[in-house]
């Protein structure tokens, strides 16, 4: 059985119970349920990139939009930052935060799924729906 770095738990116990080391919910995905919501991780559904690694945007079965997050075998981050990530943001709700989904721990496979978070939704979120001035950076209130 695969023993958690950074928590001492085991992967299999974390995993299968549903339930990440901050004691939040999350759901665990097989890695075959996240091939099809991406189409097979293919590039037209890639949306960046970030030290972790690839992201890619896919649908899951219920329909759902979520952003699906693949450590990299080249990442220089490991399975430590896997499990530093996944037990910091299962902790935390906030309307203006991205939610943890659920994770994928399946053989070498280390997987984060998030709610998808379309362009400038964030800014949408934190400015409403404020208006630019459109001759200078300035806010027109
Ligand atoms: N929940 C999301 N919804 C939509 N797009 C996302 C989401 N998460 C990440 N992305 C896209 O993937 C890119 C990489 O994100 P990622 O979180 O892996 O790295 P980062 O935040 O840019 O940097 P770092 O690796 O230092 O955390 C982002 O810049 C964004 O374009």
């Amino acid at each position: 059985m695969a023993c958690c770095l950074m928590c001492r738990k085991d992967i299999e116990q974390t995993i299968e119970g549903e339930e990440a080391p901050g004691g939040n919910k999350v759901k665990a995905f097989s890695y075959s349920e996240l091939r099809k919501a991406t189409h097979d991780f293919s590039g037209a559904n890639k949306v960046g990139e970030g030290g972790f690694g690839s992201v890619f945007r896919g649908r899951l079965k219920d329909g759902t939009i979520v952003a699906v997050k693949v450590l990299s075998a080249h990442s220089k981050q490991g399975i430590r930052e896997f499990f530093t990530e996944l037990t910091a943001i299962s902790d935390i709700v906030h309307e203006n935060l991205i939610t943890l989904v659920g994770c994928c721990a399946e053989g070498p496979h280390r997987i984060l799924v998030y709610n998808y978070l379309e362009n400038n939704s964030l800014a949408h979120t934190l400015l409403g729906d404020i208006l630019f001035c459109p001759m200078c950076p300035l806010l027109i209130i």
